[in-house]
């Protein structure tokens, strides 16, 4: 009987694995029980743990029970009280008996908790569970629990339906909020939106509010994709005479099937008949791939969308013909991830405290004469508060300054290849570089790197600059910043550089603006251009050359995981810039 000590370890998350919850369940080799048991244990459990904690403390439980860690104690709590199969276990196995022998106290506990909430049955308060109606009750350690502050946002999905149909169909009688702030408090269950001012066909729903199970959702109309997402494909502005157009990092394939719906848009209204635009979405992974070519499909993309399944972007030819009328690159390389946040990429999980029963309840006074055992031995010590599983790259987080430094080394060498690589398409006109990290390193120090390469002077690349850009890109009030310590070179030109950094955009993440952490950009090229020299100095490249030697990334795309090895011989150009 496995399935326990598995979804601790998962929850726990003892094999220190990056990725989203399911692909670590799914993905896991040598897991006994049925990945999807394990998934809906563990996914549940969590969902009920705000209250399973205060069941768990207050009976006492865990001062009488030391072969229960405190996250076991919560999911057998959690299967004993709620699934309707009870704990799925032999009648005389150990964990079976240390849990149901607390049966009526620990009944007792939720009766009484539930009755303080208001709950007159245990389907109201699963009611009030589901719509994250505890999440401003619940107390991690006695004290009110941070309400998760992230709007649901939905992009309605032009290539299958419009906002007005979606308004009368799947939001009819919804009120429209006049900003986010009523929405991010608002439960899951209100009939409240908010149309974004920024990005078109964009609306901001309860942090809560779930429509995984809409038709809407399951017609590839309605798509999640958070706010600061939508600003590559949206920035990028394709037109129809940028005729082909390449999504360098597509999967799972959120920016693409939004590329593929503006495009659609401006190619049906009013194109002169000839040759159709296309998309190439180049995706490295072949999982990934058939994921991508999968959401492709759901959304309705596939009419100008041809997907590249396991291509890498850096093999293809800029000088072929296959590339001939390329001329607008979105670049949305894999990075830390370290601006992702919100119950998209993790869950959060409240373990109850051994200690906290003391002089509560009758079974702790037992158990009081009993020693306790070493740390870490039966019921190793558990911190009160949420322990985050994080969908993505968790491991940036645990590592100390150098390693993470190293490791933001290791991505912004791999992202400037790619943006350089993209630059090289002879008929390029425009790209825009994306990651959702929050790394000066990976952000603007690559923008800049990229500005001032020699293939930037040689073909005239230079930023999109923030007054030139579209309406709500250009309304959006967070720039680019600059960190003087973390930028290998200098320029002389001040105003160039506040010019570039003006045209970068920055999301936060946990403001009220309800985005991720995100960053943009955009460099265009006119097609005017001959080669003269860029807005800043280049010197030379000082002939060193840097071996790639590839590095083991969680990938940040919205809802999938792949572990990305850049070519071991891919060759990176240092340059060295003037002060
Ligand atoms: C941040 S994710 C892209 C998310 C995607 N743009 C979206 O909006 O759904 C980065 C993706 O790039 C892929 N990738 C990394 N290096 C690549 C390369 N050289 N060529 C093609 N794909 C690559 C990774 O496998 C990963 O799927």
């Amino acid at each position: 009987m496995s399935l326990y000590y598995e979804a601790a370890s998962i929850l726990t998350n003892a094999d220190s694995t990056g990725g989203s919850l399911k692909s670590r369940i799914f993905n896991k080799k040598d897991l006994k029980s049925k990945p999807a048991q394990v998934f809906a244990l563990v996914t549940e459990a969590s969902k009920w743990s705000g209250v399973l904690k205060d069941v768990v403390e207050k009976s006492g439980l865990l001062k009488e029970e030391r072969k229960l860690t405190p996250v076991l104690a919560l999911l057998l709590t959690h299967d004993l009280l709620l699934s309707k199969g009870g704990v799925a276990a032999p009648a005389n196995h150990v964990l079976k008996l240390a849990i149901t022998r607390h049966k009526a106290r620990l009944n007792a506990e939720l009766v009484k908790l539930r009755i303080k909430r208001g709950c007159g049955s245990l389907e109201q308060l699963r009611e009030q569970v589901n719509s994250g109606g505890d999440e401003t009750t619940t107390a991690p350690n006695g004290s009110p629990a941070e309400s998760i502050q992230h709007p649901r946002w939905v992009r309605i999905n032009a290539l299958r339906t419009s906002l007005d149909t979606q308004l009368s169909t799947t939001f009819v009688g919804y009120n429209k909020a006049d900003d986010l702030a009523p929405v991010l408090s608002a439960s899951g269950s209100s009939k409240l939106l908010y149309l974004d001012p920024h990005i078109p066909n964009l609306i901001a729903l309860p942090p809560r509010a779930d429509f995984a199970k809409s038709p809407a959702y399951l017609a590839g109309q309605i798509i999640f994709q958070d706010k600061a997402s939508c600003f590559p494909a949206y920035l990028l502005d394709v037109q129809p005479e940028d005729e082909d157009i390449i999504d360098a990092c597509a999967a799972p394939g959120n920016k693409t099937t939004h590329l593929s719906a503006i495009l659609s848009e401006r190619v049906d209204s009013g194109m002169p008949k000839g040759r159709a635009p296309k998309i190439f979405a180049y995706e490295k992974d072949k999982r990934r791939s058939i994921i991508l070519d999968k959401m492709v499909k759901i959304a309705g993309a596939d009419k100008n969308v041809r997907v590249k399944v396991a291509k890498d972007f850096l093999a293809t030819k800029p000088d072929s013909l296959e590339m001939e009328h390329v001329r607008a690159l979105l670049l949305d390389p894999s990075c830390s991830g370290s601006g992702i946040v919100g119950r998209d990429d993790s869950v959060k999980v409240y373990l109850p405290d051994p200690k906290s029963a003391e002089a509560t309840n009758t079974l702790s006074r037992k158990s009081k004469k009993r020693k306790r055992p070493k740390a870490g031995v039966e019921t190793p010590e558990t911190p009160a508060t949420p322990l985050e599983v994080e969908e993505s790259a968790p491991e940036i987080a645990a590592q100390d300054g150098t390693e993470l430094k190293d490791r933001l080394k290791a991505l912004s060498t791999f992202q400037l290849h790619l943006l350089t690589h993209a630059m090289r398409f002879p008929n390029a006109r425009k790209i825009t570089y994306s990651t959702c990290s929050i790394h000066f390193e990976e952000n603007e120090g690559v923008v800049f790197g990229a500005l001032t390469s020699p293939i930037a002077k040689e073909r005239g690349w230079k930023i999109l600059l923030r007054d030139e850009q579209v309406d709500g890109m250009r309304k959006w009030e967070k720039r680019g910043i600059w960190e003087e310590d973390k930028f290998d070179g200098g320029f002389s030109k001040e105003k160039w550089k506040a010019d570039v950094l003006d045209g970068c955009i920055r999301c936060e993440k946990g403001t009220e603006e309800g985005t991720m952490g995100f960053f943009a950009a955009a460099l265009v090229r006119d097609s005017t251009f001959e080669a003269a020299e860029p807005a800043s100095e280049v010197i030379e490249e000082n002939g060193e050359e840097e071996e790639w030697s590839g590095f083991s990334d969680d990938d940040t795309g919205p809802s999938e995981l792949a572990t990305v090895q850049a070519p071991a011989s891919t060759k990176v150009k240092k340059l060295k810039h003037k002060r």
